[in-house]
């Protein structure tokens, strides 16, 4: 079995930023990400927007982003393996086993948790007709904006993946539906208006989709009416469904860690600290002290700089909290 001195979980943005700074104080380290590829979230929800938020990089494609994360994660050498999803984590004598897709396990003192929104199941609505027609029209995500040129698509939802993608995909659709089950939407406030303000996007609100048909690719989606209880057929090349995802924060049968009520994340206190003495978890599945994080790179990058940190006095305690200014290394 192989050694380490911290294992950390997920290579999304919060796993590779925990694994440079693994790195950069000298934590021998071991990530495993379930998928094979890097960067969370970035691939699989939004590779082809702009992000703006990310402190020293006034603009820059989500996909440059996470290759120049990886690129820093691996900076010192520190490990990332793929197709590696933890199944479980089971407590030893002197840490912990970790335990890779059911059987391979790997040993370290301390885990760092940076699994985020989970393995990305997409939340279904469940209607007849949803099974048939994935990738033949329907999707849960918008990879590939070109398909959708010159395209009428419905986007069911209303958070802020779903009016996004509206935004996103009124550049290239010639006409965007988005159907919304109720009046109100938890997008924000600025993305919600850009749509309204879209003549291309037209808002379908209080309704459900109740069928979904075709003939060999989707072609036409059944509307039901949540107030009136009347439905309408409305003819569409593309739905994509972004009501969310299905994610449980604690997979790990052996270990007990503290979640929320909703069990979407693993509770924290102020130090990273779960429960479980030497597992720490940081990032969108973390919650501080019973609050949700802010689910922004700048943020939970800078709480992984602490939890890193903290996470190098558990392993020596001679060491100092502050490893001190990376402009003083010469590399
Ligand atoms: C549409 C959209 C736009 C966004 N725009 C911005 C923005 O402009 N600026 C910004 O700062 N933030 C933005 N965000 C939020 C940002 O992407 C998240 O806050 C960030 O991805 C959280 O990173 P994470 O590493 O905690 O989790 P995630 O990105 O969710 O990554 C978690 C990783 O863990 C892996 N994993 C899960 N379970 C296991 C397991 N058991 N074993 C191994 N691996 C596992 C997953 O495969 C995944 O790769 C946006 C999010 C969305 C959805």
């Amino acid at each position: 079995m192989q050694n380490y001195e911290l294992i950390i979980i997920g290579a999304g943005p919060i796993g590779l930023y925990s694994t440079f700074l693994a790195g950069l104080r000298d934590i021998k380290s071991l990530t495993l990400e379930a998928l094979d590829y890097s960067g969370g979230q970035i691939p699989e929800l939004y590779p082809e927007k702009t992000v703006y938020d990310v402190q020293g990089i006034p603009r820059i494609n989500a996909m440059e982003l996470r290759d120049k994360m990886e690129e820093q994660a691996r900076m010192f050498g520190n490990e990332i393996l793929f197709n590696s999803k933890v199944t479980d984590i089971i407590k030893t004598d002197n840490g912990f086993n970790v335990e890779v897709n059911g059987e391979k396990l790997y040993s370290s003192r301390a885990v760092l948790i940076c699994t985020g929104m989970g393995d990305f199941t997409p939340r279904k609505i469940g209607c007849p007709g949803e099974d048939d027609y994935l990738n033949k029209g329907l999707s849960y995500t918008v990879k590939d904006i070109e398909k959708f040129k010159d395209t009428v698509v419905g986007v069911v939802g209303g958070g802020d993946a779903a009016i996004d993608y509206a935004n996103e995909l009124a550049e290239v659709a010639s006409r965007v539906y988005v159907i919304h089950h109720s009046e109100k939407f938890r997008a924000a406030e600025k993305t919600l208006e850009n749509a309204r303000k879209n003549q291309k996007i037209e808002f379908i609100m209080n309704t459900s989709v109740s069928k979904i048909s075709g003939n060999s690719v989707l072609e036409n989606v059944t509307l039901h009416n949540v107030n009136d209880n009347t439905d309408k057929i409305l003819k569409l090349d593309r739905l994509v469904i972004a009501i969310g995802h299905v994610g449980k924060a604690n997979l790990f049968k052996s270990i007990n860690l503290e979640t929320s009520p909703n069990k979407r994340n693993i509770m924290v206190n102020n130090r990273f600290e779960t429960n479980i003495p030497g597992i720490y978890a940081v990032g969108d599945v973390a919650s501080i002290a019973g609050e949700p994080i802010h689910p922004l790179i700048a943020v939970e990058g800078g709480d992984a700089y602490m939890a890193i940190n903290i996470i190098k006095k558990y392993l020596n305690p001679e060491a100092s909290i502050f490893g001190g200014h990376s402009s003083s290394l010469n590399l």
